[in-house]
């Protein structure tokens, strides 16, 4: 495996330092094409990045920003990840960013997929990827054991993939495998020991099934703050 890892003094250093990097990567994605994209975990770890990301100068209005993976609740729901994207990152300056939608109001992900995906992508490949991970190993929607893993970490996968998985309370849709490797520039943010051992577990598994995010590890900068 051939990430690298970059350890910060604190968690609050880090976010800063990351979203930091984000739009200086997002801003050199600009000065190269007519437009960047930015995908984005959702859950509890990323949002002081976005509180950061948000207020920063930056061309927003050609950036398209989408989730890494959504789960299929309504966006009034406190387990929404559209929901944190638009509280915490559509605001400010970053107000005037395109949102790529993965999420429709379907009762299943199945329904809306077709459409979801085209405009997935049509914003690919991406500029600039930040991932998280579980202590479970998993990282965007791409659990252990989920029922569509192999399609969604085979080399010709789909953009996007609906998965439903034990580890997962409700339905969900997760980039694939194949686009987050092609993104242009690859990051992992994780805190505290327990994800740090999860991730150094996975690196010496050798079945990306039993720990997903070793699928992502190559050429990847992994941010860890205790
Ligand atoms: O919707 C989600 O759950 C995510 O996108 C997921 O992949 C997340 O990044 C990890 O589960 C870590 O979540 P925490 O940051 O909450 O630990």
């Amino acid at each position: 495996m051939t990430y690298e890892l970059k350890e910060y003094p604190d968690r609050e250093l880090m976010m800063m330092d990351l979203a930091d990097l984000i739009a200086s990567e997002l801003r050199r994605a600009l000065s190269q094409d007519d437009r960047a994209s930015l995908a984005v975990p959702g859950g509890s770890t990323p949002g002081p990045i976005f509180d950061t990301l948000s207020a920063v100068h930056l061309d927003w209005d050609r950036v398209d920003v989408m989730l890494t993976d959504e789960r299929w609740v309504p966006e009034d729901s406190d387990r929404s990840n559209t929901r944190l994207l638009k509280t915490r990152l559509f605001r400010d300056r970053a107000e005037a960013a395109h949102l790529v939608p993965l999420y429709g109001d379907t009762k299943t992900p199945e329904e809306s997929l077709d459409r979801l995906s085209e405009g997935v992508e049509a914003a690919l490949p991406l500029s600039v990827v930040l991932l998280g991970m579980g202590t479970d190993m998993h990282t965007a929607s791409l659990f252990p054991g989920a029922d569509r893993l192999d399609e969604a970490l085979s080399a010709r996968a789909p953009a996007l993939v609906a998965m439903r998985a034990d580890g997962a309370p409700e339905p969900r849709v997760t980039l694939s495998a194949r686009v987050l490797n092609d993104a242009m520039s690859k990051h992992l943010v994780i805190t505290g020991a327990a994800k740090r051992e999860a991730l150094e577990r996975a690196a010496k598994t050798k079945d990306a099934h039993a720990a997903p995010v070793r699928s992502v590890l190559k050429d990847i900068v992994v941010h860890w703050a205790e």
